[in-house]
């Protein structure tokens, strides 16, 4: 099967996905921080799905079960909110996992991995996150910085590790994105450098992989690759017309609404690296 994997294979899949996303339009409750909470929905209702904010913890017994995906973020982690995302990761539904700034604090890491033994299907971070949790879920790992100065090879070794010993795939977003599910490693090579210019585009991009995710549970690794590389290429057409991160936001959105067949198929840039 993986030799099928070529170039046109994974254009076809993003495709199949992001319209998959627009048909079914997934009903994804968020559980996320303050600063993203707007950015993000937008993110998700441009794309074709369909975001809800709810947090509370009374109302997850009767919302959560009715959703097609769950997306979990310790942004703005507080002690409040924790029993929530724990029943909302607990539903029985397929559920995504943001460790911003996994390293801030202790509550937070420790946070960050009760939540992660409740198996999420993707964790996405950026190269720090991931080293960070990587370094704490396992106590015989080499890997222990925390900062980006780390290469992306070592982030990915870590990645693999963390995926095995987790069961969730696991997504390093950067310049160039990784995705493994501890077997397999997939790269994603969309995106501009000034996407990272704008605030909580971690936080959109892995809501979409939630949306993704949603639509079609069959393959997360599938999923987080291809909403990686579409969220990407939505910031490659925007940056044509952008003046800034400001007008970058703006025409981003606009692009992700607008993706047509031929501009995924032609544009989204995933390989199997391993
Ligand atoms: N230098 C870069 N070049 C291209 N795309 C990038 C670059 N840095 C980040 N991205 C993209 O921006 C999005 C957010 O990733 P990242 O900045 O790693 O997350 P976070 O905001 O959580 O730190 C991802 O879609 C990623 O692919
Ligand atoms: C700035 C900030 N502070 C707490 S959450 C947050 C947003 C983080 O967004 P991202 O992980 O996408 O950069
Ligand atoms: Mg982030």
């Amino acid at each position: 099967m993986d030799d099928e994997r070529t170039e046109a294979w994974w254009a076809r899949r993003a495709w199949a996905l992001l319209s998959a996303v627009r048909e079914r339009s997934p009903l994804v409750q968020r559980i996320t921080n303050l600063v993203s909470m707007d950015i993000a929905a937008n993110a998700l209702t441009a794309a074709g799905a369909s975001p809800a904010m709810l947090h509370c913890l009374r109302e997850i017994p009767d919302f959560t079960p009715r959703c097609d995906a769950v997306y979990i973020n310790v942004g703005t982690l507080s002690e409040d909110w924790l029993p929530s995302m724990r029943a909302a990761a607990s539903a029985g539904r397929p559920w995504v996992l943001d460790p911003v700034a996994a390293a801030a604090s202790g509550f937070r890491m420790e946070s960050c991995l009760e939540l992660l033994v409740l198996r999420p299907a993707v964790v996405r971070g950026n190269t720090s996150e991931i080293l960070a949790l990587a370094a704490s879920s396992d106590s015989s790992s080499s890997f222990k910085g925390v900062d980006s100065s780390h290469d992306s090879g070592e982030a990915l070794q870590a990645a693999k590790v963390l995926a095995q010993s987790s069961g969730a795939v696991i997504a390093v977003s950067g310049a160039l994105d990784f995705i493994t599910d501890g077997e397999q490693v997939i790269s994603a090579s969309n995106g501009v450098a000034m996407m990272q210019k704008i605030t909580a585009t971690g936080c959109a991009v892995i809501a979409l992989i939630a949306a993704f995710v949603g639509a079609d549970p069959s393959d997360a690794l599938d999923a987080a690759a291809c909403a990686l590389a579409i969220f990407g290429l939505a910031g490659e057409i925007g940056m044509e017309s952008a003046k800034g991160p400001a007008s970058l936001w703006m025409h981003l959105m606009d692009a992700l609404y607008g993706l047509d067949e031929q501009t995924v198929t032609s544009g989204v840039k995933i390989a199997l690296v391993l």
